[in-house]
């Protein structure tokens, strides 16, 4: 007994120990079998991935046949793309991790492109391979999506195409998120070819023949940015909606000269509604079960791997039945993908292949494809952007999020198909585009507003195109107008009055900032501005009596405060006149106008000694002055003064002269302007010569004497008398001014550079007088300046025609010139000083004195006042300001003296030259 129960428990061990091995075994079995499975789809996976599903079973059924796989086919649509410029971008490189992140980037776009094979539309076409950064693809290697008919290669064809517009939009969103400038060069050609794997280990599917050299070739030939296709090519999409330009022919390594075509990119009239395709249906085809279908063959198709379908029955059915076909997929359980609300529509199971040209409407086919949105409601299916890095994904996502065609929906967002295709197609500007990525990828141009152009064409004043300047050169540019208007009169006091408004600046004019900011109309005073016959009278008995140098060295504040008051201080001028330069030119601290005494005892303070003027610049106003000026006034004076003791300047007397001034003038624009004889004698507008015309006729005559005696001319120096009111014509104002036109141009681009100087003095009402200190300073300085370019001339005892080059080359010379921010492109304005920096212009200063002779001061004489500046400063005027003064005036001033003044102030500012300033010195 007691044996028995031994035995009985020694075998119920054995029994619990053979069923504990048992299950470890089975549990091993297990194990090792997932494992094996798992192995197995992965094997699946990496060869579906390597070679074609039709090829890959190919290899799963026969997995011993070590002969080559290949076949051959009639029709093969074959496109290469290439970055072309992501050579010069790859560089290896220790702050790219030796160029991997420049790898990196590349594998990102191959990445998207493969991505776009993931969808619906795209299913018919099969990858071959990279090389490079060259992307190879081809369609109709599928068994089902073989071309056997002309309508399926126009179709198939047509899919190409849009693909390689996708990509090309793809690489459009890199570009615009990497900040690159990625372009893709495609070349698409159409043939027999013939599909292969070559090797035992690492196959590889490829393709070859004739037509894959040819779509080698388009690609390598073509243009970056743009699609080269073959003629054949050409042939079957010449009816699709595509814009096709034929490029003529180019030579072809190997093959000679070919025809090609640039396929720009879709052609906009393609953006069809689904309504619009409607009637193209036939029979029970329409588009939308056309659509249908091909959403469905894709949808299946684009599972490559039939991971829940035994590989052999797969293999088996795909052989059998040619291929992937609806019922394969819909037997391998791929119907999945469509969801349960698909099919909503009659799915016309006709066969691709039947459909006719009319009934496929190709040219809509393509639109007719799901867009962007449309393709997301396609099964859920990882994508490459599901396997990239998680930084991949970011970028896809971050793409997305500025693009419609972001890589999210394509994820997981599931519709209806069926009231997809009912929707009409999304339009898509950017599709429209497409064939222009290069262009589209520049910002569109930012010409000048609207506003401004028609602001400057509008303005009759306007005689010619303006240069493309900055919006702020208009109101200048316009001020160079010949024609004077009663807009011109407005004085653009300073650069910032063309800020605060441009309506206004449009139509203001300014000679120079200095006289602009004078010769306000509103601001003029009486005695200023209107030229009494009295003034003139004066003025013209004051020419031939009075001593020309005696107010040599006028200050300017004598004479406004001369021009301002009833009764002029003669001495004033005499006691200045032998007072130093220094304390007139810009840099004398401006006295609050209220407190000035009279002009002779203030003048008489002024000039006792040049310090004096230097401990008057407590002053806010002088502080201004000394900002306005640079800070450079003492280094100009020093300047000054140095060249007047080494020039042993000849009496101031003899220089004073309207003689001299004029003959300056005359000589510099001499050189330059052509000959013109006044031909037209003082009294030929008859009647007895008015009392303006006095004082034009004394530099007329100077003028004149001084043409007789030089032939040469230049650029149009007009004296007043030189057109008569009968001959005075707007052509002849254009004639003169057209030449001057680009120096007043340049001038105002100078000009735009001392905006900021005047900008503290914009406001009248703010600064009052000071402003007009400011400018007499500044009048002061060009007096002198001028002066020593008179002296300069005098020195050389006669005027010769190389004046300017001899000014040049002075100014060359000088190698501590400072500049002047002056540019020009024309050498004979190249050493030749439109402004002073530390004062007026040249111009400005001979404008003065035009100014002054119209100003008339009873004090002084026309030819000291020309010589010295003597003007008063509220007389002074721009030939714009004279232009309205005389107009209001009860002189008749006609059109032509006004002119011919502006011509002369014209062609003084392009003679004079640049002071020359130097720090060293
Ligand atoms: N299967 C292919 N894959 C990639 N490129 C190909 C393939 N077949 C041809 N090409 C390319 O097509 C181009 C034309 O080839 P083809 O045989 O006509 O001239 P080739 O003398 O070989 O070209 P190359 O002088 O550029 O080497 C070649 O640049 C080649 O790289």
């Amino acid at each position: 007994m007691r044996l028995f129960l031994l035995t009985v428990l020694w075998h119920g061990r054995q029994i619990e120990w053979m069923a504990r091995l048992d299950f470890l075994w089975q549990w091993q079995a297990y194990t090792e079998k997932q494992e094996m499975e798992a192995l197995q789809q992965s094997n699946r996976k990496i060869l579906f991935n390597l070679l074609p599903a039709h090829v890959a079973c190919h290899f799963l059924e026969f997995r011993n046949d070590i002969d080559l796989y290949h076949q051959s086919y009639e029709k093969v649509g074959v496109v290469f793309a290439s970055i072309t410029n992501f050579q010069e971008f790859y560089t290896e490189l220790d702050g790219n991790n030796q160029g991997v992140e420049c790898l990196r980037l590349l594998n990102e776009i191959i990445a998207d492109f493969d991505e776009l094979l993931s969808q619906d539309q795209f299913a018919p076409i099969d990858k071959i391979k990279t090389v490079g950064s060259t992307y190879m693809a081809a369609v109709g290697l599928l068994p089902e999506h073989k071309i056997e008919n002309p309508n399926d290669e126009v179709f198939y064809i047509s899919t190409l195409v849009e693909f390689v517009l996708a990509m090309q939009e793809r690489l459009l969103a890199i570009n615009e998120n990497s900040y690159n400038n990625f372009m893709l060069r495609v070349g698409v050609n159409v043939g027999n070819v013939v599909a292969g794997v070559i090797g035992a280990r690492k196959p590889q599917y490829d393709i070859w023949g004739n037509t894959v050299n040819v779509a080698s070739r388009m690609e390598s030939t073509g243009l970056a940015g743009h699609v080269q296709i073959s003629e054949e090519t050409y042939q079957v999409l010449k009816n699709c909606p595509y814009e096709m330009h034929c490029r003529g022919t180019v030579n072809v390594k190997g093959k000679g000269k070919m025809t090609t075509y640039l396929l720009v990119g879709r052609k906009q009239s393609t953006t069809m509604r689904i309504d619009e395709v409607q009637p193209r249906k036939q029979g029970n085809m329409n588009m939308n079960g056309f659509f249908l279908q091909n959403q469905q063959l894709n949808m299946s198709n684009s599972v490559e791997i039939p991971q829940q379908q035994n590989i052999q029955n797969f293999c088996r059915n795909f052989n059998e039945q040619g291929g992937l076909s609806l019922s394969n997929m819909e037997q391998g359980g791929e119907r999945d993908h469509t969801g349960e609300n698909e099919p909503l529509l009659p799915p016309p199971p006709l066969p691709l292949r039947n459909i006719t040209d009319v009934e496929l409407g190709w040219p809509r086919i393509a639109k007719v494809y799901p867009s962007e949105r449309e393709k997301r409601t396609a099964p859920v299916k990882r994508t490459h952007s599901d396997r990239v890095t998680s930084h991949k994904d970011n970028y896809v996502r971050s793409r997305s999020s500025k693009h419609a065609h972001g890589a999210e929906n394509s994820r997981g967002v599931r519709g209806r198909v069926g009231s997809d295709i009912s929707l009409p197609p999304k339009p898509n500007n950017h599709h429209g585009k497409s064939g222009n990525i290069v262009q589209s990828s520049y910002p569109p141009y930012d010409g000048p507003s609207t506003q401004s152009m028609s602001d400057s064409s509008s303005d009759e004043s306007s005689t010619s195109t303006p240069p493309p300047l900055p919006p702020k050169d208009d109101c200048r540019l316009q001020q160079a107008t010949p024609k004077l208007t009663v807009n011109d009169n407005h004085v653009n006091k300073c650069p910032s009055n063309s800020s605060r408004d441009s309506t206004k600046t449009r139509e203001q004019a300014i000679e120079s900032p200095m006289v602009t900011r004078s010769s306000t109309k509103s601001s003029r005073s009486p005695s200023g501005n209107d030229i009494r016959t009295d003034d003139i009278s004066r003025l013209d008995v004051q020419s031939s009596n009075s001593n020309p140098g005696d107010n040599l060295y006028h200050s300017p504040h004598s004479s406004m405060r001369n021009s301002k008051a009833t009764s002029p201080i003669p001495g004033s001028d005499r006691d200045t006149s032998d007072r130093s330069p220094h304390c007139n030119n810009a840099m004398e601290p401006p006295q609050a106008s209220d407190s000035r005494s009279p002009a002779g005892a203030n003048h008489s303070n002024n000039s006792s000694t040049p310090s004096t003027c230097a401990r008057k610049d407590s002053s806010s106003q002088t502080d201004k002055s000394y900002v306005l000026k640079g800070g450079r006034i003492s280094d100009f004076e020093r300047e000054i003064k140095k060249l007047l003791e080494r020039q042993r300047l000849p009496p101031v007397d003899e220089l004073a002269s309207v003689e001299k001034v004029l003959s300056v003038m005359e000589k510099f624009s001499n050189n330059k302007s052509p000959p013109r004889r006044s031909s037209v004698p003082e009294d030929s507008r008859g009647g007895e010569p008015g009392p303006c015309r006095i004082g034009l006729a004394a530099l007329q005559q100077k003028a004149l004497k001084q043409q007789e005696a030089l032939s040469k001319t230049a650029l149009g120096f007009r004296f007043p008398v030189d057109v008569s009111p009968t001959t005075s014509t707007s052509n002849s104002h254009n004639n003169f001014f057209e030449p001057n036109m680009r120096d007043l141009r340049r001038r105002v681009r100078w000009n735009e550079a001392k905006d900021s100087e005047y900008e503290n003095l914009e406001t009248e009402e703010e600064y009052g007088e000071n402003d007009e200190e400011a400018e007499i300073r500044a009048f002061e300085e060009e007096e002198k300046r001028l002066m020593e370019k008179t002296n300069d001339e005098v020195s050389q005892s006669e005027w010769s025609d190389d004046d300017d080059s001899d000014g040049a080359n002075r100014n060359n010379q000088d190698g501590d010139e400072e500049s002047t921010g002056y540019v020009t492109d024309d050498p004979a304005l190249e050493n030749m000083s439109m402004t002073n920096e530390h004062g007026l212009t040249d111009a400005e200063g001979a404008l003065s004195d035009v100014n002054s002779v119209f100003a008339g001061d009873d004090d002084v004489s026309i030819s000291s006042r020309a010589s010295s500046r003597l003007f008063d400063l509220g007389a002074l005027r721009s030939v714009d300001s004279l232009n309205t003064m005389l107009e209001d005036s009860e002189y008749e001033f006609s059109d032509t003296h006004l002119s011919n003044l502006r011509s002369m102030s014209e062609s003084i500012a392009k003679s004079f030259g640049h002071p020359q300033t130097s720090d060293s010195e």
